[in-house]
């Protein structure tokens, strides 16, 4: 297909969806939400934060490379090597020491909602679904404020022994502490030096501190958990994310088996009134590979419909599954990595017993479809540019405050380069006797036990931002799946 004749693709997806996004009665949205605090560093305050800590002791701390943040050094030397290698970084912290710490001697230049759970909450609000009931086990005062305020958006909690839905902002917070991250944005050229080495930034990116305080749960009130079969009526399906907080061992005892335990029952419960309904999760960067891997094989496997996850999420997947090999093809530079990502998503739908694994990457967007979904391979592909029309609306203006603004999104061309880079896919299938080069070029293939949907996205070249790009890509996919679940009346949960 021509890019124009995408390009055509494109304004139907956009006109089709947008136009069925109200027969979604709601989706559930657990369970990261958080406030973000954004600050962009200058070199100058590169120099006061190196001053103040001085180079010795980063440089030592650089060297022995930390997967916690517990000290300002800490947070320093991952900050430097960040910057170094000019590469995106999250890494925990699990006491508010350095929050206090980076109050004292950073400030933050502005604050907005967090967490993957938290944008697409408020993204899935903001496009006007019936219903979006978030819910985030840590609510407090200070993040309520960072919910839309749409009606639309919904709390669940019990009061008098009875659920109901309210807005984040009328709940009882109990005290609750904010949960803050702090986002250091870093730009290409900035000069950095430490004890006479100096070097300059090659490429714009951020550190994510994320806090992860021991009171930090990815659990749910029991009162609320025995009343999940109540929101039947409410939901069509629903997105979890934020696993990746559970950790090994708690303060209490308590291990990562008590959550995951807990974890996989919500999700049990959600499915009661319908085993068949969709259930995503949202994949990220996970340092601990034992996190890693319980989240993959015990929550996710036989648990969960659809995955989405970017190219290096993919490989760090694999890896854990124990697929070494195929981990790194896929994180190659040659053209070889793109066969590797294919290979890699087939392995994860069958190990991990999906119905689908969505992969976003520059350019290019890769559904793999089980044999048994419901909805038509074409359908898959109007989700799959839905959610791209929605990342170039958020990469051009930083947010969509209503479907609308995905106008913006759709004006965005499409990026040949990122259909190009697929080449080397078309010609692997082809010699495999799997597709041919027009089933490959109109983007939808059926190979043996699963189909294969392919897009080329639309790229923009100056973005206002990429935080929660991913998050719009997946939240924005799955919506656009649960309109044509509704149409086709696949979903038969009773009333
Ligand atoms: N300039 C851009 N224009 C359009 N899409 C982009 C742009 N930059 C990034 N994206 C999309 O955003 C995705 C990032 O997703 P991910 O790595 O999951 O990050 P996050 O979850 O933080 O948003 C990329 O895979 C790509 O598809
Ligand atoms: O792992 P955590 O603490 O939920 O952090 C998630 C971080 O990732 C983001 O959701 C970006 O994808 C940030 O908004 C947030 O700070
Ligand atoms: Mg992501």
């Amino acid at each position: 297909m021509e890019i124009e004749d995408w390009e055509k693709q494109y304004a139907e997806a956009f006109e089709n969806i947008k136009g069925s996004l109200s027969n979604i009665r709601g989706v559930f949205v657990a369970y990261n939400s958080n406030i973000d605090a954004i600050k962009h560093i200058n070199e100058e305050e590169m120099k006061k934060l190196v001053g103040i800590l001085g180079c010795g002791a980063i440089q030592e701390k650089m060297a022995r490379y930390p997967r916690v943040i517990d000290s300002p050094v800490d947070f320093m030397a991952r900050l430097i090597i960040s910057m170094r290698d000019g590469k995106a970084a999250e890494v925990p912290t699990h006491t508010v020491d350095l929050h206090d710490w980076l109050m004292d001697n950073l400030v933050f230049d502005y604050a907005r909602m967090g967490g993957q759970a938290g944008i697409m909450s408020n993204l899935l609000a903001n496009l006007g679904l019936n219903k979006v009931i978030t819910y985030v086990p840590w609510l407090s005062e200070e993040q309520a404020e960072y919910f839309v305020d749409t009606p639309n958006l919904k709390y669940p909690a019990v009061e008098d022994s009875e659920l109901v839905l309210k807005h984040p902002k009328q709940i009882n917070y109990h005290g609750q502490k904010p949960k803050v991250n702090w986002i250091i944005e870093f730009s290409k050229g900035m000069n950095v030096c430490c004890a006479g080495e100096c070097f300059t930034v090659p490429r714009d990116n951020r550190l994510i501190v994320s806090s992860r305080p021991d009171w930090l749960r990815i659990d749910m009130d029991s009162e609320l958990y025995e009343r999940i079969p109540q929101l039947r009526q409410d939901i069509d399906g629903a997105i979890l994310a934020g696993y990746q907080i559970i950790r090994e061992e708690y303060g209490d005892g308590l291990t990562y088996h008590h959550y995951v335990e807990k974890a996989v029952n919500v999700i049990e419960s959600l499915k009661a009134c319908n085993a068949d309904m969709p259930i995503h999760v949202e994949f990220t960067s996970i340092q601990n590979k034992v996190i890693r891997k319980a989240i993959l094989t015990d929550i996710v496997k036989k648990h969960v419909t659809s995955l989405g996850l970017d190219t290096v999420e993919v490989a760090n997947a694999l890896n854990v599954l124990g697929y070494e090999e195929l981990a790194f093809a896929v994180m190659s530079k040659d053209e070889k990595s793109v066969i590797a990502l294919y290979e890699g998503a087939v392995i994860l739908l069958k190990e991990l017993e999906l119905q689908i694994v969505n992969i976003h990457s520059l350019g290019h967007f890769i559904s793999l479809v089980s044999e048994d979904h419901p909805v038509t391979i074409e359908d898959h592909r109007e989700a799959l540019l839905f959610a791209s029309i929605l990342a170039a609306t958020q990469a051009s203006i930083g947010k969509i405050s209503s479907i609308d603004d995905a106008e913006v999104g759709l004006r965005v061309p499409v990026y040949e380069k990122g259909y190009e880079d697929l080449q080397s896919l078309a010609a692997y299938l082809i010699r495999q006797g799997i597709c041919s080069m027009d089933e490959f070029e109109e983007g939808c293939v059926n190979a043996l036990g699963h189909s294969l949907v392919i897009v080329p996205t639309k790229v923009v070249h100056d973005p206002a931002g990429t935080v929660g790009i991913g998050d719009a890509i997946s939240a924005g996919a799955f919506a656009a799946l649960l309109t044509k679940i509704r149409d086709r009346d696949k979903v038969k949960c009773p009333e």
